[in-house]
């Protein structure tokens, strides 16, 4: 990898009970990469983003934001310093309107990262435009979200993201259950953003799209980190689609 590393996680480990999450896990996130962290369910994936962001504590471990620690932090100091994650649920509001649900992204409380700190309402106003612009969501702009179809909901959660001018996006599963066309517009998204710079990690189960997006893929199975490699190296790898496939057809 050419470009320097943005985020470090070394040797995490995350126990719930006697259920080792994650084990001794290392990843590195290098700036406009896109890293895809594939494996079957329950590998630990989504543990591995808590253990990043703050939703949860590593047992052991050290997680680095261009060299500085940023363990213990909560979770809304790690998204201050510009990491924005996306979660399977989505977290949206409901009966606020599109754009609210943006903006509250981006509203000048200490729980989002602000792209220059002083941002004044009208620039955050237009944030808010150019992130549904770009997730072709602005003609829904008054819709509550609870109105919103099941692929548009997925892109409102990218527009909420995107708002926040974050340089590194965690997503999880951000293009689960979307259709061909949605996921198309998806991933044009994350290409645009990465050619612009973003750094992006992204747990997918759908394989073209991991091959499509992802520059690197971690391989994760029972919470160990088991390969990584370029998609060519993981997904040639016999074994590993055993793996995959094997274990989520149980
Ligand atoms: N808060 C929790 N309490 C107890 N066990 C948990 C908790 N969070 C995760 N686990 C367990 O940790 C393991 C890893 O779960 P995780 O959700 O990280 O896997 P995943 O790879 O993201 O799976 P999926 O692809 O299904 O989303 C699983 O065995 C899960 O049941």
């Amino acid at each position: 990898m050419n470009t320097p590393i943005l985020l470090s996680a070394r040797g995490l480990s995350r126990s719930f009970g006697g259920n080792s999450a994650v084990q001794d896990v290392t990843l590195e996130l290098h700036q406009g990469v896109v890293t895809a962290l594939a494996g079957p369910n329950g590998a630990g994936k989504t543990t591995l983003f808590n253990l990043i962001t703050g939703h949860l504590a590593p047992d052991r471990g050290a997680v680095e934001l261009k060299g500085a620690s940023i363990l213990g932090l909560k979770p809304h100091r790690v998204a201050l310093k510009g990491i924005a994650r996306s979660f399977q649920d989505l977290r949206l509001f409901g009966s606020m309107s599109v754009y609210d649900n943006v903006l509250s992204a981006i509203e000048p409380t200490p729980w989002l990262w602000q792209p220059g700190g002083s941002s004044g309402a009208a620039a955050r106003r237009l944030q808010v435009e150019r992130a549904l612009d770009a997730t072709g969501l602005a003609e829904l702009a008054g819709t509550r979200a609870i109105d919103l179809s099941y692929a548009e909901t997925k892109f409102l959660s990218m527009a909420r993201i995107i708002a926040t001018g974050a340089p590194i996006w965690l997503l999880d599963e951000p293009a689960s259950g979307l259709d061909p066309a949605s996921r198309s517009r998806f991933v044009k998204l994350v290409k645009e953003a990465t050619a612009a710079g973003v750094t992006v990690c992204l747990i997918e189960h759908n394989l073209d799209i991991v091959t499509e997006l992802a520059d690197r893929i971690a391989f994760l199975d029972q919470g160990r980190k088991l390969a990584e490699g370029t998609p060519d190296e993981i997904l040639g790898d016999a074994k590993l689609i055993a793996i995959y496939f094997g274990e989520r057809r149980e």
